[in-house]
């Protein structure tokens, strides 16, 4: 049996003369949600795609449920939200996702039921016949969330998934993860957002391109003896920038 949904190692990629990732390694166990954690710039969405098979790497091996990506097969089986959304604005909330699930091969035979689904975890089921050029900037973050969803996919990766969503709604979203997670699924996702770091399982701190830590949020918090994650990420930031100055 697999233990791994995502494996990369020793990836490493710039472009031209800006090294963007430097060396990351990483595991996603089966059935856990891994967060990565780090500043504006860091390198979260180009681990992402060079994990999708989206962006070639320089150095390094990434693959997906043992599988090298880019793979046609493989990506049915992700739900992939990116931090821009990507959907037609002339259709109905319910046309788009009934669009993607068809591209994604969901069975007829349970379209109405997972769209359904999908809609009342992002608790847009009373807007899914209002064209998408009518939706404000968070429903259409929601929309696009419902759409990583529909195809119950093995591993999600959800690329700044509640930018623009109100408290209530986050948690309604975490909580659906955590159901995920406990039904065996794979999660990866990036955040600023320290209280949903909190929430991971397991957390990748990045910053200028390097793993600066990882673990368990407790671990961390344990291993650098500050009671919060952001204090973790404060405090290997200074590391790290005190690091740099000794050189
Ligand atoms: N296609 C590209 N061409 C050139 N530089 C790029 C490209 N994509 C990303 N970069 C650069 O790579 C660095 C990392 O960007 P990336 O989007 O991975 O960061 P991020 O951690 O996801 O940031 P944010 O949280 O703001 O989305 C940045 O300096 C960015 O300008």
């Amino acid at each position: 049996m697999r233990t791994n949904t995502i494996e990369v190692t020793d990836v490493a990629k710039s472009f031209g003369d800006n090294p963007v990732l430097k060396q990351i390694s990483l595991r996603l166990p089966v059935g856990q949600i891994m967060g990565l954690i780090g500043p504006s710039g860091a390198g979260k969405t180009t681990l992402v795609k060079a994990i999708l098979g989206m962006e070639k790497v320089d150095a390094g091996t990434t693959t997906v449920l043992g599988t090298t990506m880019p793979n046609r097969q493989i990506m049915q089986r992700i739900g992939y939200m990116a931090q821009s959304d990507a959907l037609y604005e002339d259709l109905t909330a319910r046309e788009n996702i009934r669009f993607f699930a068809e591209l994604m091969s969901v069975p007829k035979a349970k379209l109405t039921a997972a769209i359904d689904h999908a809609a009342t975890v992002v608790n847009l089921t009373e807007a899914l016949d209002r064209r998408v050029s009518a939706y404000s900037g968070g429903m259409k973050r929601r929309l696009s969330l419902a759409i990583a969803l529909v195809q119950d996919p093995d591993l999600l990766i959800l690329d700044e998934p509640t930018v623009g969503i109100d408290p209530e709604l986050r948690q309604q979203i975490w909580a659906e993860l955590n159901q995920l997670r406990d039904a065996g699924k794979s999660i990866l996702v990036t955040t600023h957002v320290m209280d949903e770091a909190e929430r991971c399982d397991y957390l990748m701190l990045i910053r200028e391109g390097i793993a600066l830590a990882q673990g368990t949020p407790g671990a961390l918090e344990q291993e650098y003896a500050v009671p919060t994650i952001e204090q973790v990420f404060l405090k290997a930031g200074r590391l790290q920038d005190e690091s740099h100055r000794d050189i």
